[in-house]
Order: structure tokens, then sequence, then C-alpha cells
């Protein structure tokens, strides 16, 4: 194709093969790199990945490799599709391969324990030279995948890399929109794993849709205050990568983090609810960090407390509940004003 762009995607998950295949089907050569050489092998031949979209036959630009040396060097856009836990030793291991000015999107949504680090911080610090940007929006790739009209957002200070996302991944399902706050799309998608996780918990134990709506609005609140506490835009939780992702993660069985939470509504141990899931829940290990990280600064996050309690203490759910409507903090001002000399808080 004319104008085809040359790119490559790193981690052959769900949203990895995902976002690889909506390239492919725009036109452009996608190398979607993987570990497994059995799983690149078995992709080859078939077409399908196996182990998370049986039932979808891949594009024929999308090329699986284990090579990521030559994946790298050839592509002018790579995207980034691991767990956060993994994120920095991969990009580390290949950071011989990247050259100056290369443009480098991450797609994952979670936060680097040491330092409280986001991935496009992580991205900068090992490969300095590079151009760097996020994608983050309502994007479930069991829907993306089945051309369900969908947005996203991409955030980086570098306009040439806006463009030219928006030129690979937009088309007729799929719009993308720009922005310039990086770090505030980025903290959106990592955040709101946790309420996903609260939202299933919730389902499971039968929530009605007053309920519903009242914990996705006091999550939204929640996680803007946080954001602002950490400097970001509030803003930007007004948008698709904020409240947009929030109210799908919240709502569908599709979502894996909210797949965690309904498994241990329904009995299961946090342990036995992730394994069973066999792809990765950001929100558990995000709700840890972010637990921590609210003590420190101090800021009020009522469900990020509940649920630490109920995935990692042990409280039971009914008690936790219990103690969230007659909380006495902050209960009598839906938000929090903001104290004198100081910016807006939620
Ligand atoms: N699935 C979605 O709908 C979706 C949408 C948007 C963003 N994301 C984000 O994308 C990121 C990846 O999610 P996913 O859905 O692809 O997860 P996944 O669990 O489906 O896949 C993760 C992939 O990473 C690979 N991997 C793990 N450790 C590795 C290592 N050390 N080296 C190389 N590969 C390794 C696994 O083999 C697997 O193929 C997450 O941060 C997630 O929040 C997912
Ligand atoms: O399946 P989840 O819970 O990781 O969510 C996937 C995406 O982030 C939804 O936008």
């Amino acid at each position: 194709m004319e104008n085809a762009i040359q790119t490559t995607v790193l981690g052959g998950g769900s949203f990895g093969t995902a976002m690889a295949q909506v390239l492919a089907e725009n036109g452009h050569p996608v190398r979607l790199w993987m570990r497994s050489a059995e799983q690149a092998e078995a992709i080859r031949h078939t077409r399908i990945n196996h182990q998370y979209f049986p039932e979808l036959e891949l594009d024929s630009l999308v090329e699986p490799t284990t090579d990521m040396g030559g994946a790298i060097e050839q592509a002018e856009l790579v995207f980034v599709a691991l767990p956060s836990k993994v994120f920095r030793d991969v990009i580390r291991n290949a950071a011989g391969h990247f050259r100056d000015q290369q443009m480098v999107v991450s797609l994952t949504k979670g936060i680097e324990r040491d330092g409280f680090r986001l991935m496009s911080q992580v991205l900068k610090e090992e490969l300095p030279g590079t151009r760097v940007g996020v994608l983050s929006g309502p994007n479930l790739a069991g829907e993306l995948v089945q051309h369900e009209i969908t947005a996203s957002v991409i955030a980086s200070e570098d306009r040439e890399l806006r463009e030219r996302v928006q030129q690979a991944l937009g088309n007729a399902y799929f719009r993308i929109y720009a922005n310039l706050d990086v770090y505030g799309v980025e903290l959106g998608g990592a955040l709101k794993n946790i309420y996903a996780v609260v939202s299933g918990l919730a389902d499971a134990r039968g929530m009605g849709e007053n309920t519903k709506s009242m914990l996705i609005t006091r999550s939204l609140a929640e996680m803007s205050r946080f954001a602002v506490s950490m400097g970001a835009n509030p803003m930007t939780f007004l948008g698709l990568a904020g409240v947009g992702d929030l109210i799908v993660t919240c709502s569908s069985s599709l979502s894996r983090n909210y797949r965690v939470g309904y498994a241990v509504g329904q009995g299961s141990t946090l342990d036995e609810a992730v394994t069973e899931l066999g792809q990765v829940a950001e929100g558990v290990r995000t709700l840890e960090l972010v637990h921590e990280k609210a003590i420190e600064l101090d800021v009020y996050m009522p469900l990020v407390r509940g649920l630490y309690q109920i995935l990692y203490r042990g409280a039971s759910i009914t008690d936790v509940v219990g103690a969230l409507m007659n909380a006495t903090q902050n209960s009598d001002v839906e938000f929090i004003l903001p104290r004198q000399g100081e910016g807006s808080a939620i």
C-alpha cells in the first residue's frame, strides 16, 4: 500500500495481537514480536493466535516473529504491549536495537513498583533519544477485533508521532484523538483498572444500577483526586482515557480486571482468581502501589482502601461496604474543597 508505515508490536498477548490486527487491516506491515518460538510458529502456520483469539484469522500483513532486533530495526513505529511488571526488563534488553528519533508508543496500563513510574517514563529512561508516546482509551481487545466502533487517545509531546499514530491506527471503527497530557492519559489508564476490580466484585454481589452509577462516579472522583495530587490535569480524566476507559472497564465482563473482582466476589481467593484468568490484570498490582502512595501523600481514597483491605488483608466484603457507607470523613461533601491557596480538588 502507498503510505504504508512499517510497524512493530512488542508483545503477542491479547492487546498486542489486537493492535497488530488493526494496523494490518489498515494496510501497514506489522512484525508481532513474541518470546515463544512455538507460539510464533503456530501463528505463522494457522494464522490464528489460539491462546487469545481462537476465532480470529490474522491479516496476512501480521508477521509473527521472535527476532526482536530485526523487528525493531525495521520499524518506523514501535508499539509496546507488555505487562508493566516485565516492561523495563524487556525494553532494557532491546535498547541496543532502537535508533535515535525512532517513535515508541506504550500501550501498557500499569505502574512500575520502583519509584511509581509510568511506562513513558521507563521508555524515556531506557531509550534516551527516541520519541515517546502513550495510547490509552476504552479499548477492550475483544471488541476491537470485532470492529466495534471506539476511540483512543495518543498522547505525546511530539507532534509528528501523534500524527503518525493517528494515520497508522485510525479507521472506520477506530478514531484516534491527540492529547499533550502524557502523564494524565497514562495515569488514567492505570488507575481505572483498580475500580474495574471493585465493580466486578460489586456485580458478583448483585449490585443494582443505582449502586453501579454511584460506584463509577465516586471512582472517577477518587482517581481524579489522586491524579491532581500527583500533578496531573484533572480535565484529562473527563476524556476517553479517563472516564471513557473507566466506564467500559467497570461495565464489561470482557475486562480482565472486572473478571478478577467478579471471581473474588463469588468467593475465590485473589490467587485463584488471577490464576484462573491466565492473562494480566494490572489493577491487582496497581492497587498495592496506589494504596501505598495515597497513604504517603495523604490522599483520601476510600475505595482503594476498602479494596485493599478485602484483597490483601482478608477483610469481609460486607464489613468493608458497611464501613464505606458509614464513613464520617468527608461524608458531608461531594467534592473535597480545596484548602486556602491550593488548586482544585475533586
Ligand atoms: N487486553 C486489552 O483489552 C488491553 C487494552 C488496552 C491496554 N491493555 C494493556 O496492555 C498490556 C498488555 O496486556 P495484554 O492484554 O496484552 O496482556 P496478556 O496477558 O494478554 O498478554 C501479555 C503478553 O506478554 C507476554 N509476556 C509476559 N512476560 C513477558 C516477557 N518477560 N517477555 C516477553 N513477553 C512477555 C506474555 O507471553 C503475553 O503474550 C497491559 O498493561 C494491559 O493493561 C490491554
Ligand atoms: O481487560 P482489562 O481490564 O485489562 O482492560 C482492558 C482495557 O484497558 C480496556 O480499555
